[in-house]
């Protein structure tokens, strides 16, 4: 990448800066965007369908709370790629006063006590209707003097078929409590427009990621991703959508790890006036959540002590410039002021095993982790 050192400055001046901003590349993409919004450039919808009439850059929690607002960027400065993207004079911007946050410590599970709760609910499934739940954990990892910047190029570097992300939502000094800073690099696809289609997927069944690409799959993530194309299709049928167009399930790498996937594709006129009602609909998927969703989102709500925050919620650019590229903010993490909390989860269900699930969060956080350590040990 040409440009990196002055990229990754501009980035950490613009966080030293406490500018909202949302910078993203696309999978297969080298040319990242950027959205820098004032902070009166900020829309807190309260509800998922008021984004219908809207468009900028969608930072959606995985429940919408005061811990956890839903937020959409609106457009401000936009530009594309890192020429265009280094043009934007930070110096001009103005300098956001913010709230100096204290944020709860977080929640870190001890691995005895996930085992016993991913028994707890292999058992819970076993004796009731709940097929499939998503149980996540925290991971943190110590912060050094390493740049931010740096850590997100080599991030993009390491995985160009994710959506590869940094948002930075500082609270500002009068109004109410931001996101922080995420960074993430996601592999699933909830709602994407390509010209006059939209596509969505079916991700789910884990393994780790094969030099040989000989990938064989198990009953048991067969039938886990099964459960996120049969939701899918009920809610097309919800929608009326019909006809569409399937493809897959295929291997799909991502990372350290490779997922069962099967793309859904459909003519985007079917959701003119009600893409934000299609959305709040299709979110939260079994594939982070669960089947049956209701039932799975309770048990969630009981089994974690952690709050997901933006974990599991979705992200991306919002009908800007008429394109739709929202992600399930997955393989991600919040920087706080001395450490990175990751997150990650599983889908469990009757055929899981407690240890290979725990390795299985682990190996999810390898390219988080494998990114900073990359910079922190330059
Ligand atoms: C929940 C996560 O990933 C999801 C769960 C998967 C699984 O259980 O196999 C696979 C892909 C994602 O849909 C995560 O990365 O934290």
């Amino acid at each position: 990448m040409t440009n990196r050192k002055d990229f990754a400055l501009f980035i950490d001046n613009l966080l030293a800066k406490n500018c909202p901003f949302a910078l993203w590349s696309m999978p297969g993409s080298h040319t990242p965007e950027i959205l820098v919004a004032p902070q009166e450039g900020l829309i807190h919808p309260d509800q998922l369908e008021k984004l219908n009439g809207q468009e900028g850059f969608v930072f959606a929690p995985y429940n919408i709370s005061e811990n956890a607002p839903l937020v959409l960027l609106k457009p401000g400065i936009h530009k594309k790629g890192i020429d265009e993207i280094l043009t934007i004079d930070c110096e001009a911007l103005q300098h956001e006063k913010v709230e100096e946050v204290h944020p709860e410590p977080p929640f870190i599970i001890s691995k005895k006590d996930y085992l016993k709760d991913i028994e707890t609910t292999i058992g819970k499934i076993k004796e009731s209707k709940l097929a499939k739940v998503i149980v996540s954990r925290l991971i943190p990892f110590q912060r050094k003097s390493e740049s931010i910047g740096e850590v997100y190029l080599q991030l993009l570097e390491q995985t160009p078929n994710a959506f590869v992300y940094l948002v930075n939502l500082p609270s500002a000094a009068t109004g109410q409590t931001q996101a922080g800073l995420w960074m993430g690099a996601t592999p699933e696809v909830l709602l994407k427009s390509d010209d006059k289609m939209l596509e969505t997927v079916s991700l789910a069944g884990t393994q780790s990621r094969r030099d040989d690409g000989d990938y064989s799959w198990h009953t048991k993530e067969i039938e886990e991703q099964a459960f996120v194309s049969r939701y899918i299709l009920d809610v097309f049928y919800r929608f009326n959508i019909h006809p569409y167009i399937t493809e897959g399930p295929d291997t799909l790498e991502s990372g350290q790890v490779a997922h069962l996937s099967t793309i859904f594709r459909f003519a985007a006129k079917k959701l003119d006036c009600n893409l934000g009602d299609f959305v709040a609909e299709l979110h939260p998927t079994p594939a982070v959540c669960g089947y049956p969703k209701p039932k799975a989102a309770r048990f969630i709500s009981k089994i974690e002590k952690h709050d997901r925050r933006y974990y599991s919620g979705y992200i991306g650019p919002w009908r800007l410039n008429g394109d739709v590229g929202l992600f399930v903010n997955l393989r991600c993490l919040e920087v706080r002021p001395e450490q990175y909390i990751l997150y990650s989860g599983g889908g469990i269900t009757s055929r899981s095993v407690p240890e290979d699930e725990w390795e299985e969060t682990n190996k999810k956080a390898t390219t988080l982790l494998s990114a900073i350590e990359a910079v922190q040990n330059r």
